[in-house]
């Protein structure tokens, strides 16, 4: 388990210590094995095939269903305005800009009617959905700024990471260019700054139930990375 005492010691040794690094160190190895999976680097680099591309858009399309519900949730249980406010216009950024992304990615690569209205989601998709789900339904306004922060902090650290090679397919560049652009980066340095000062007000029990959700969600981005990396 992963409970305040934990946190407390960890945080005892270090000047301006975050609860969200420690959360980030709680998870290793699954957060860097994520960071730094193989499938950015071919994604990158050009060497993921357009097929393969539209295969692992395809799930995580699944992803982005239950996601966008579940940043619903947030802007439901978020405590007063500006939270709503900022949550809002990230989710209005989902449903056009990135929405727009997937559509024009499935027509572009000729991903079928049938696997669009019915997509064959492999288990670790299901295993994903399942739990952005849960945490809409039961989980309180800490654990859900606890998924937020894996799964957009994730994707921001591989977004910087990569190197993209001049001629990369446009739609291949924009999937980058969604996840490291300056909004998006002042995005993750909010939802990092809220789980801090949110989790640092729990309850013990709380707290560990919020960091074991942070924990549990990098597992799942772990797991959905494998899964789609092309073999
Ligand atoms: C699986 C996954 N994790 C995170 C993201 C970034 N929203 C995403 N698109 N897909």
């Amino acid at each position: 388990m992963s409970t305040r005492s934990d946190w407390n010691a960890w945080a005892a040794g270090r000047e301006s210590a975050r609860i969200t690094d420690w959360l980030r160190e709680i998870s290793e190895p699954d957060w860097s094995a994520t960071v730094n999976h193989p499938l950015f680097d071919a994604l990158a680099e050009g060497r993921l095939s357009g097929d393969d591309f539209a295969a692992y858009m395809v799930q995580d399309y699944g992803f982005v269903d239950p996601f966008t519900a579940l940043i619903g949730h947030a802007i439901g249980h978020a405590p007063s305005m500006p939270d709503r406010v900022v949550l809002g216009q990230f989710m209005g950024m989902l449903t056009s800009d990135e929405n727009s992304t997937f559509q024009r990615t499935f027509d572009a690569f000729d991903v079928p009617a049938s696997l669009r209205e019915a997509p064959d989601y492999l288990p670790q998709t299901r295993a994903f959905r399942e739990l952005l789900h849960d945490t809409g339904q039961g989980g309180d306004y800490a654990e859900i700024l606890a998924v937020l922060v894996v799964t957009e902090w994730v994707y921001l650290e591989w977004a910087l990471r990569v190197t993209r090679v001049d001629g990369l397919h446009p739609l291949m560049g924009e999937w980058i260019d969604l996840h490291d652009n300056p909004a998006f980066q002042e995005f993750v340095a909010w939802l990092r700054q809220r789980l801090d000062e949110e989790a640092a007000a729990l309850d013990d029990t709380a707290f560990a139930r919020m960091a074991e959700r942070f924990r549990d969600t990098v597992a799942k981005e772990r797991a959905f990375h494998d899964a789609v990396l092309p073999r």
